[in-house]
């Protein structure tokens, strides 16, 4: 809790203004937050480590799912180290940019103890090259485009740094044309799904994992060579459940500052959607 409270405690000396909707640029022909764009160079010119993990998905796939899986697989299913902090604290984002003086996400990698496991959002092709030069691992997470951009227009409300999402069919319209943030859900999916096999990845689906997570998790598990009793595997499955994460405070994004995620207006984990059984 420590560890959130100071992630919190940074955003007590932003300069008032910095907390504001912010307008996306081109990167490489990649919508990414103005912010982002102007730290591309740091991000682009970050230096993975053979031992990194990187999962990585078009946003509200089930990363944060996937983060947990993850952890605990490689705590043996010790749940007090997985609640050690908060996913946003223990999972540095790569391309992340908050306002200063909150460390960029490239930052707060390079402070953090390999091995590392880092979050990223963007496409393959701005993956930086460091991460296929070093032969790192990567956990690949693809879901359904529908489900993908009604989570994208509700996080959209909530995150105060994103451009306003405006009215659903405008936000629909422009999710199909590749303008929100991350660009194109199709070019996302399939920019990791051409690459999947000149790689170390790991391509999984949400809907799969919804489907049969003992199946899945094991899949995880031989990736990243862990091999974990029947007993432990099914811990694992129980506390990555929709219904166990929302009610972690470790895993459910309910510690993340008020001023960057409206939590009166929804939750971070809505509801399980008919699509995803
Ligand atoms: N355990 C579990 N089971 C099923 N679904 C889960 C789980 N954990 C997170 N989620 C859902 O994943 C959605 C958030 O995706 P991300 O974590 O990728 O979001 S983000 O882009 O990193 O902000 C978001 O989907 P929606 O509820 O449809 O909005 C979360 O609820």
């Amino acid at each position: 809790m420590e560890a959130a409270q100071k992630f919190n405690s940074f955003l007590q000396d932003v300069p008032k203004g910095f907390l504001k909707r912010i307008p996306l640029r081109l990167v490489h022909g990649v919508p990414l937050r103005e912010t982002i764009a102007d730290n591309w160079r740091k991000v682009e010119q970050f230096q993975a480590r053979p031992d990194d993990l990187l999962i990585s998905s078009y946003p509200k796939a089930g990363t944060t799912w996937m983060q947990e899986i993850v952890d605990l697989i490689n705590n043996r299913g010790d749940l007090v180290k997985a609640r050690r902090a908060p996913t946003h604290v223990r999972f540095p984002f790569l391309e992340m940019v908050l306002p200063p003086p909150v460390p960029s996400g490239v930052d707060a990698v390079a402070k953090a103890p390999s091995p590392r496991v880092i979050k990223t959002h963007l496409p393959f092709q701005l993956v930086p090259k460091s991460f296929w030069e070093q032969n790192c691992k990567v956990i690949y997470i693809a879901r359904n485009p529908k489900d993908s951009v009604v989570s994208f227009y509700y996080f959209e409300q909530m995150f105060s740094l994103q451009p306003e999402p405006g009215h659903w069919e405008q936000f629909l319209q422009n999710f199909m044309d590749g303008k929100l943030s991350w660009g194109s859900w199709y070019q996302h999916v399939c920019g990791y799904w051409d690459e999947k096999n000149t790689h170390r990845m790991l391509y999984m689906f949400y809907e799969d994992m919804k489907e049969n997570p003992v199946r899945e998790i094991r899949k995880v598990m031989e990736f990243l060579e862990v091999d974990l009793a029947p007993d432990v595997l099914e811990k694992i499955v129980h506390h990555t459940s929709f219904k166990a994460m929302k009610e972690n405070p470790m895993a459910n994004y309910s510690t993340y500052p008020e001023a960057l995620l409206n939590k009166s207006i929804g939750t971070f984990m809505r509801k399980v959607s008919s699509q995803s059984h």
